[in-house]
């Protein structure tokens, strides 16, 4: 007798998804899905496509080919601006803006977690005490933890997460671990791109390797 719970859809699904650049393939086709509560670990050498993936997944470029699902419909514009936070290569600040500023003008924009304060999440990441500082005096590491502040505050429960470890220590290599952590105990998913499994999240995770298909 069928259940009357079906299983839950996943968080995202992409079916044959791909993408070429001057009629060459950068990936794809690929299937793969993520529920709510797991990561996906991205895995690829440098050039395979990993950033190219996540900008896709993004909505920043179009797929040649594929379908990507939002918790079973097709992801619409709409769907994916509440529904994912992109953290890329560059840290999106702006330069002249204190580190507060920045994360109230990226607030504004994307949204901000009812039970978070913008002080909360500087002292997540580390930088009490940077809050009046304009984010161009800031180091290339101090930049990344501005942007997992960000990241932090997002109310969007798909996290594409772009090389999150590059340029920072030891300590803050644990702290995205254990932002992923947090983040998937309540509930969401992270995609999350690495040339290894050197650093990655203690977290239930899937595994998708590109530059292996033929
Ligand atoms: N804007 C662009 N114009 C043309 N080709 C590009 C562009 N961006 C990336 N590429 C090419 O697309 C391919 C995939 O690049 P991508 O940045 O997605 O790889 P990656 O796996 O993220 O690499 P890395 O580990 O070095 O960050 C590479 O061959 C790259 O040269």
């Amino acid at each position: 007798m069928p259940s009357s719970e079906s299983a839950p859809l996943p968080l995202l699904a992409a079916r044959r998804l791909s993408f070429a650049r001057n009629e060459s393939r950068v990936f794809g086709p690929l299937d793969f899905s993520v529920d709510a509560g797991e990561a996906l670990l991205v895995q690829g050498d440098n050039g395979a496509g990993k950033t190219t993936l996540l900008r896709v997944l993004a909505g920043l470029l179009r797929a040649d080919d594929g379908e990507i699902d939002i918790r079973g419909t097709r992801a619409q514009p709409l769907a994916r601006a509440v529904t994912v936070a992109y953290l890329g290569h560059l840290p999106a600040l702006k330069a002249d803006l204190s580190t507060l500023e920045n994360l109230e003008f990226l607030c504004g924009l994307h949204g901000r977690r009812p039970s978070q304060t913008l002080e909360v999440a500087m002292g997540v990441v580390g930088l009490s005490g940077f809050e009046d500082s304009p984010a161009r005096q800031l180091s290339a590491g101090q930049k990344k933890r501005l942007s997992l502040a960000r990241l932090w505050l997002s109310p969007a429960p798909l996290w594409l997460l772009d090389e999150p470890y590059a340029n920072l220590d030891l300590a803050g290599i644990e702290l995205v671990n254990r932002m992923v952590q947090a983040h998937l105990r309540e509930g969401g998913a992270a995609l999350v791109t690495t040339h290894g499994a050197y650093a990655a999240p203690p977290v239930r995770t899937r595994l998708l390797e590109l530059g292996k298909q033929s």
